[in-house]
């Protein structure tokens, strides 16, 4: 059997500064990977036949970004082998912290390693992308400033701080806040050197929070212990510390009804340590 993690990102900042013809945004903003995620177990099957444990809640097993990675690379690859896989779900859905896009990016890689068909993470960010804009970066695995509808990708090196992330009572839909008629969408492009600089924020921000008084409120309670942040279209905010003790210090001020983690910030995917590990 082969065991894989499917790590949580965060986005340190996100600017929307164009929209395309198709309705795409056009942003900046900078992933990084956390040491924290789901965990996907692999164990090939010589029917063909994808199977999935593990269900989610409100998602048809076919609608699985797992299950549409797995496919999508059946297909691609003209292999006859299959896989059961198990889905251990650790990650908030509709968080903004990619667990779905990290799942599938998870199968892309595990499956195949498991099946031997050697695709390359070239072609394997191309499958992703059209599974969604943020799998391509978990396929490639390195801390990245990111442009375009987020699929072009320079890998950076940043601090790798330790985060406290906090998961405000409530769900995000992607597409509801992006078609928001009061999102700004004409942000001035940066550089990463007057990011570093200068820092950024986070352009759905303003429409999160007005839409969801959960959000509001956390945020203004997490901002009284740390600067806080939101991670793409929420809902998960953060904060950032020099290391684990502090983290854990402001996480054990927040009321214990708050769902909460501390994970590192990592610039390196722990799925690409893992399969380095297992090669
Ligand atoms: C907000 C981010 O998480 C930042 O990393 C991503 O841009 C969103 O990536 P994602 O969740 O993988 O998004 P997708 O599943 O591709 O798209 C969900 C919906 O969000 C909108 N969408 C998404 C990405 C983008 N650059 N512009 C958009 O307008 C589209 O309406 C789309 O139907
Ligand atoms: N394996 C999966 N894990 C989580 N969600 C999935 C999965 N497969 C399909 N989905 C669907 O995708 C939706 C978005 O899930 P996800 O956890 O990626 O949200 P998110 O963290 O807000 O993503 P992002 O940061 O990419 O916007 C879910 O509400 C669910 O309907």
């Amino acid at each position: 059997m082969l065991s894989l993690p499917a790590p949580a990102k965060l986005n340190l900042f996100l600017h929307i500064t164009g929209r395309r013809p198709d309705g795409y945004h056009i942003l900046q903003t900078l992933f990084q990977f956390l040491d924290h995620g789901d965990t996907l177990d692999f164990v090939p099957r010589s029917d063909g036949r994808i199977q999935l444990c593990g269900d989610l809640p409100g998602v048809p097993t076919e609608d699985n970004l797992i299950v549409r990675a797995a496919r999508l690379l059946q297909e691609a690859s003209g292999t006859n082998l299959g896989a059961t896989i198990t889905l251990h779900k650790r990650l908030p859905m509709g968080g903004g912290i990619g667990g779905g896009s990290s799942d599938a990016a998870t199968a892309l890689l595990g499956l195949d390693r498991l099946w031997g068909t050697d695709t390359g993470l070239g072609k394997l960010a191309e499958l992703g992308l059209t599974l969604g804009a943020d799998v391509p970066v978990f396929v490639r695995g390195r801390a990245a400033w990111a442009e375009g509808v987020g699929e072009r990708l320079s890998p950076v090196e940043l601090e790798e701080p330790w985060f406290l992330v906090v998961v405000p009572p409530c769900h995000v839909s992607t597409a509801e806040i992006f078609s928001d008629q009061r999102l700004t969408r004409d942000t001035p492009p940066i550089t990463l050197a007057a990011f570093r600089e200068h820092g950024g924020r986070n352009d759905c921000l303003p429409v999160v929070t007005a839409r969801y008084p959960e959000i509001r409120n956390t945020l203004i309670l997490l901002n009284k212990y740390c600067e806080a942040k939101m991670t793409g279209t929420g809902s998960c905010l953060f904060g950032a510390f020099p290391n684990e003790r502090e983290a854990d210090k402001v996480r054990a001020r927040l009321p214990a009804t708050l769902q909460t983690f501390v994970a590192r910030g990592c610039n390196r995917s722990p799925l690409h340590l893992a399969l380095d590990k297992a090669a």
